[in-house]
C-alpha cells in the first residue's frame, strides 16, 4: 500500500466529452523521460512552453502548453507535469495512452479516483478537510456552496480547528507541567488561569460547533417530511414546491401508496422533501400495500429534520375529521424532537371564504407551540412563508455570511471534543482535581479534533474520503 503512493500517476485532469482545453497530468518523480518523450526537450520550470506534443513515431499529436513543476512545489508535492492540449476526447486518450507507453520505464500507472489530493494531501499541501473541500466546491450545485466551499479551501475552517487544538495543547502541556511538580499543583493552575482558559475554550468549540452544523447542513440539506391524513394536498404541496408533477393527485384518499423524494433550494440550501401515504390507523387502510406505505411514512417521520403536518382548512370542524388528526399530533408529539422541528400548516385556505380564522392546534401540540401557517397548494398562496418558517426550524432566516462548508463527520468530530472538554471541566471544577485525568481528557479532545484536519485519521477513513472524487482529480 505505501509503495502505491509512490508510483508515478497519470489521468485526464479535465471532464469527459469535448470542450476548449483538455489537460493530462501526471504526478510522481524522474517524469523527466516523459517530458522527453511528448515534449522532445526540457522544460523550464513552472512556464508554460508552446510546443507540438510527440506521437511514438516523432509526429504532433498536437500543439499545447506543456508545465513542469519540479518537486515539492506543484499541487501534489510531487513532480508534475502538464500537458494542456485541445479539449478533443479521442485526443486526449491518445496523449495518456502515449504517456503511460513512455512512462512504461519508471512504472507509470494510471491514477485511481482523488489520488493527486490524496498525494497533496500526504505531502502536506492539504489538510484533510482541505482536501474534503476540493470535492466539495467541485460538488457544489449552489452558489452558496461553492463559496462556501471555496473558503474551507483556502483553510478557513481548517484554520479555526487548529487554534482551538493549540489552545487544547498549551492546556495539556500546563497540566501536565503541574503533574510533575505535586506540591504546587493548586498555584500553578491558578496563576496560569487554567479555569478560565478551559471554560473560553469550550465556549469557543460551542461557537465553532454551530457553526460546523450549519455548514453541514449547506451541504448535505435537510430533510422534510410532509405528514398528514389522506386527502389533505400532501402531493400537491410536493409538486408546488417542486415546481413539476412529480407526484400523483387525485380527489382518491390513499393516492399516495410510497414516499415520494425530491430536492429543491432554498436560498441555496439543498431542501429533500418527501411525499408520504396519507396516515391512516392501522384498521382503516384500504389494503395491505397502504398499510405498508403508512409504515413507511412514519419511518420517514421519525428521520425528519422538520415535519410539515399538513391539515384540510375546509375540512376543520368534521368531527371524524379532527380526532383522525388528533390521533396523529399525539404520535407527533411523542418524538423526542418534537419541539423543535413540527410545522403545523393549513393547505386548501382557498376554499375557505378568506379571512376564515384558523381552528386551534390539537391538545397534544398546544404546549409545543409549532409555528402555523395557512397555504394554498392549489394557488401557490402562502409557499413563500413556508420556505421561510422551514428555514428558520434550522436555524436559518437568511444564509449567514462567511459560512464554510463541512461535513457530518466534522460535526460528529466537535461533539467528541465537546464531550472530552466537558469532562475537563467537571474535573478542573473540582478543587482535588484528578490532573492526570484531567490530562488525559485534554488529550483525547486534542485527537478528535485533530480528525479533521487529519492530524490522526485511520487508512480507512481516507479510502472514504478520497475513493469519492472522479479520477484526474
Ligand atoms: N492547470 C491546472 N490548474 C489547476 C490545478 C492544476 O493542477 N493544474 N489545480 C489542481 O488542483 C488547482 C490549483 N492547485 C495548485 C496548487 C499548488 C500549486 C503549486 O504550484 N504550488 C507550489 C507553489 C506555490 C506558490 O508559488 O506559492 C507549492 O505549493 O510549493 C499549483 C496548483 C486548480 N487549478
Ligand atoms: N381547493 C384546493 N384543493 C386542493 C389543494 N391542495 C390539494 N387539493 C386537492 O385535494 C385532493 C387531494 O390532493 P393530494 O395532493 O392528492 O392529497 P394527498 O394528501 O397527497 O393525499 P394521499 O396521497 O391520498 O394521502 C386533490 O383533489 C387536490 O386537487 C388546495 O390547496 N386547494
Ligand atoms: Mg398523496
Amino acid at each position: 500500500m505505501l509503495g502505491r503512493h509512490h508510483e508515478p500517476i497519470v489521468a485526464v485532469a479535465t471532464a469527459a466529452g469535448r470542450g476548449a482545453v483538455g489537460i493530462v497530468r501526471a504526478s510522481g518523480r524522474d517524469l523527466g523521460v516523459l517530458v522527453q518523450a511528448l515534449c522532445g526537450r526540457p522544460l523550464l520550470p513552472r512556464h508554460a512552453t508552446y510546443l507540438p506534443f510527440l506521437g511514438a513515431d516523432g509526429q504532433p499529436l498536437d500543439q499545447g502548453l506543456a508545465l513542469h513543476f519540479p518537486a515539492p512545489h506543484s499541487a501534489t508535492g510531487e513532480e508534475v507535469l502538464e500537458l494542456q492540449a485541445h479539449g478533443g476526447p479521442v485526443l486526449l486518450q491518445l496523449l495518456l495512452a502515449r504517456c503511460l507507453e513512455a512512462g512504461r520505464p519508471i512504472g507509470l500507472r494510471l491514477a485511481e479516483p482523488g489520488e493527486f489530493t490524496q498525494r497533496a494531501f500526504l505531502n502536506d499541501k492539504l489538510d484533510l478537510a482541505q482536501a474534503e473541500a476540493v470535492a466539495d466546491l467541485i460538488d457544489a450545485s449552489t452558489e452558496a456552496a461553492a463559496r462556501s466551499a471555496g473558503r474551507a479551501l483556502a483553510g478557513a475552517f481548517s484554520g479555526e480547528v487548529n487554534a482551538l487544538r493549540d489552545e487544547l495543547v498549551a492546556l495539556r502541556l500546563l497540566v501536565e507541567a503541574t503533574l510533575d511538580f505535586p506540591e504546587e499543583e493548586i498555584d500553578f493552575l491558578q496563576q496560569a488561569d487554567a479555569r478560565g482558559r478551559l471554560e473560553r475554550v469550550a465556549a469557543t468549540l460551542d461557537a465553532v460547533l454551530a457553526r460546523t452544523r450549519q455548514g453541514a447542513l449547506l451541504r448535505e440539506g435537510m430533510q422534510v417530511v410532509l405528514a398528514g391524513q389522506p386527502n389533505v394536498g400532501k402531493s400537491s404541496l410536493l409538486n408546488a414546491l417542486a415546481g413539476a408533477e412529480l407526484a400523483i393527485v387525485t380527489p382518491i384518499a390513499g393516492t399516495t401508496r410510497d414516499r415520494v423524494r425530491e430536492t429543491i433550494q432554498i436560498d441555496g440550501v439543498p431542501v429533500h422533501v418527501t411525499d408520504t401515504a396519507g396516515l391512516r390507523a392501522d384498521g382503516e387502510a384500504a389494503d395491505e400495500v397502504e398499510r405498508i406505505g403508512i409504515g413507511r411514512s412514519w419511518s420517514a417521520i421519525e428521520a425528519a429534520d422538520a415535519v410539515v403536518f399538513l391539515r384540510d382548512l375546509a375540512r376543520a370542524g368534521e368531527p371524524a375529521h379532527d380526532a383522525a388528526d388528533d390521533r396523529i399530533a399525539e404520535r407527533l408529539a411523542a418524538h423526542p424532537a418534537a419541539a423543535g422541528r413540527l410545522l403545523c400548516v393549513w393547505n386548501k385556505a382557498d376554499a375557505v371564504p378568506p379571512g376564515t380564522p384558523l381552528p386551534p392546534l390539537p391538545a397534544a401540540l398546544q404546549a409545543l407551540e409549532p409555528p402555523v401557517l395557512r397555504l394554498s397548494a392549489a394557488t401557490g398562496e402562502g409557499l413563500e412563508a413556508l420556505r421561510r418558517a422551514l428555514l428558520r426550524q434550522v436555524g436559518w432566516d437568511s444564509l449567514p455570511e462567511g459560512l464554510t462548508i463541512a461535513r457530518s463527520r466534522h460535526v460528529e468530530a466537535l461533539h467528541r471534543t465537546r464531550g472530552h472538554l466537558q469532562q475537563a471541566r467537571a474535573l478542573a471544577a473540582r478543587d482535588d482535581a484528578a490532573l492526570d485525568l484531567l490530562a488525559e481528557e485534554l488529550r483525547l479532545a486534542q485527537d478528535a479534533l485533530g480528525a479533521i484536519t487529519g492530524a490522526f485519521s485511520a487508512d480507512d477513513l481516507l479510502g472514504e474520503i478520497f475513493g469519492r472524487f472522479c479520477i484526474g482529480k
